[in-house]
């Protein structure tokens, strides 16, 4: 049997697919019409989308097959969710809590999802979902420093090589280097002071890291961390399963 779900964030929309609870693809797509023809060429007998951007129910109504949209708030989800603002909780914070949850079950975990935005994200052992932060994510610290400046240029973010520590100098000696350090070495340094906070209140912690720059925090992060770029995709695809049954 096989499963669709999809992350709508506000960089790309992400999709998964599932073969008897396996994820076997995943992939990004960029019009509702694209998500339906994958709806339909892989055949899926379940579908599922998440949205923290577009219209959920846009997307959705494209696809051939029923789909649920997952609402925070709404939808039932396997975790106790005790955000004040339930409705107004990001759906791709909470599916990647569920999917914490699901992988590792028992334990107080730390989901750092480095996106659009880097959130933080508590789950305790008990199951249940708290809340966590959201702060500006690395490309747009480049361009909010380009749009809300005279002077300061607008930096691609780099990649590669580009992203290193070693090309990443914590003293910046030119204008590039200096707000390159600024927004990508701070956003280290501002995960590392909030995970080490968060180490300090839960001993046990274990930290999961996901999102589009997770590669980029990896290397950085300090303690042990597990990296699961398709985090928010399996907390989906619970999700799926649980209002399913
Ligand atoms: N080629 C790229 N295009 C856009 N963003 C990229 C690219 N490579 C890395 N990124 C980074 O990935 C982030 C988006 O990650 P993702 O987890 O997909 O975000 P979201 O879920 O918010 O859409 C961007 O904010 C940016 O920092
Ligand atoms: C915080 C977010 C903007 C993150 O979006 P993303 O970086 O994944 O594109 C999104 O989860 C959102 O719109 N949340 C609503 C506010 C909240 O979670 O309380
Ligand atoms: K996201």
């Amino acid at each position: 049997m096989t499963a669709l779900v999809l992350d709508i964030g506000n960089t790309a929309a992400k999709y998964g697919c599932f073969q008897d609870h396996l994820l076997v693809a995943t992939g990004v797509v960029t019009t509702p019409a694209e998500w339906a023809s994958l709806v339909l060429d892989k055949g899926a007998a379940q579908a599922l989308v998440a949205s923290v951007a577009a219209p959920a129910d846009e997307w959705a109504a494209q696809a051939t097959m029923p789909t649920v949209v997952f609402r925070p708030g709404s939808t039932p989800v396997p975790l106790h969710n005790a955000y004040a603002t339930p409705q107004t909780l990001g759906a791709d914070r909470l599916a990647a809590a569920v999917g914490a949850a699901y992988l590792l079950p028992g334990r107080n975990v730390l989901v750092v999802d480095a996106g659009t935005c880097l959130k933080c994200d508590l789950v305790t052992a008990d199951g249940t979902y708290h809340g966590g932060s959201i702060a500006p994510g690395l490309r747009m610290r480049l361009q909010a420093m380009h749009a809300f400046t005279g002077r300061l240029p607008e930096l691609p973010l780099p990649t590669g090589a580009a992203a290193t520590a070693d090309a990443l100098p914590l003293m910046g000696t030119d204008t590039r280097s200096a707000m390159l350090s600024g927004a990508l070495n701070g956003a280290a340094a501002e995960l590392n002071g909030v995970v080490t906070e968060y180490r300090t209140q839960f001993p046990d912690l274990a930290v999961v890291l996901t999102g589009g720059d997770a590669a980029f925090f990896e290397s950085r992060l300090k303690g042990r961390t597990f990296v699961v770029p398709e985090l928010v995709l399996l907390g989906l695809h619970h999700i799926l399963v649980h209002n399913a049954a």
